[in-house]
């Protein structure tokens, strides 16, 4: 039986960590599901681990539309959720709408979207009309250059303070799952304690309620620059399959993140 949304809230609310990997294609979504992934994310990452580009920016809604559905194919239990990529979602909530419809048509269960509190009107367009919105906030790496790089976000009081608004404002507005990127554990810990949907970290601490790394990242096949957050999980691993389940067991008691990856 596929897992649903209701499972992974359920997860959340009993305290069991939710295992999420990007995934790009049929073949590692096939050992990924059976790896027992709660969660397959077909992230806009595949700009840089798939296509080799420098940015997330340059991918498109036809790439994410086409490795949504090789994904799909490859997965019979995991719930997947597929990024919108660069200026599907920065728009009008009626054109973000039909956008999100070609993912889900592709095969996901819900779509992603980075920013907080100016996709509220969005996420509550989206969520109405019955499609499911997980949000992304903290490093949105969409807005790179905006940033001014791979920065870690809410180091600062008002930064932190704003962050929880959002979050809590997201919830509010519909989202169901809602990812936090390259922000200090402390914070992290706090937004998951007020929110009753689950969060999912990538460099934000332990008291997440699930987490997701790159899948090239944990195999050590991405040849560029890791950010401390990523484990590689290949070295001492018999095979690939080994490795996820590694993965796997250590985000589920608690062992990965360790300190060291985190803010
Ligand atoms: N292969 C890959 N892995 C990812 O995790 C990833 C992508 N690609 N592409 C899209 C974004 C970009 N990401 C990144 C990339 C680099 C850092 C990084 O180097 N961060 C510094 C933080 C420095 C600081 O502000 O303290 C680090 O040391 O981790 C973070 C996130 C996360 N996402
Ligand atoms: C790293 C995750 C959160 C992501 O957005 C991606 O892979 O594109
Ligand atoms: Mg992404």
């Amino acid at each position: 039986m596929r897992t649903t949304l209701t499972t992974l809230k359920a997860m959340k609310s009993r305290s069991e960590k939710i295992a999420v990997l990007t995934c790009y294609d049929a073949s590692f979504a096939s050992l990924l599901d059976a790896a027992g992934l709660d969660v397959l994310l077909v992230g806009d990452s595949l700009g840089m681990v798939i296509q080799g580009r420098e940015t997330t920016l340059p991918v498109t809604l036809a790439d994410m539309v086409y490795h949504t559905t090789c994904v799909a194919r490859g997965a019979e239990q995991a719930f997947i959720v597929a990024d919108m990529p660069f200026g599907t979602s920065q728009v009008t909530p009626e054109k973000t709408l039909e956008h999100a419809v070609q993912l889900m048509a592709a095969g996901a269960q819900m779509v992603k979207l980075e920013g907080g509190a100016v996709m509220l009107e969005t996420v509550r367009f989206l969520t109405a009309r019955g499609i499911p919105v997980c949000a992304h906030i903290g490093l949105t790496p969409q807005s790179v250059h905006q940033l001014g790089g791979y920065r870690v976000q809410g180091r600062e009081k008002d930064a932190a303070l704003q962050l929880i608004e959002d979050a809590v404002a997201l919830e509010q507005a519909g989202a169901g799952m809602v990812v936090l990127e390259a922000v200090p554990a402390l914070l992290a810990a706090e937004i998951t304690a007020q929110l009753s949907i689950p969060t999912i970290g990538i460099g934000a601490g332990a008291a997440c309620s699930g987490q997701v790394l790159v899948l090239y990242d944990i195999l050590d096949v991405f040849p560029g620059k890791k950010a401390r957050f990523v484990k590689n999980y290949m070295s001492g691993a018999a095979s690939i399959s080994d490795a996820v389940a590694r993965y796997v067991a250590e985000v589920k008691d608690g062992r990965f993140p360790a300190s060291e990856h985190g803010f």
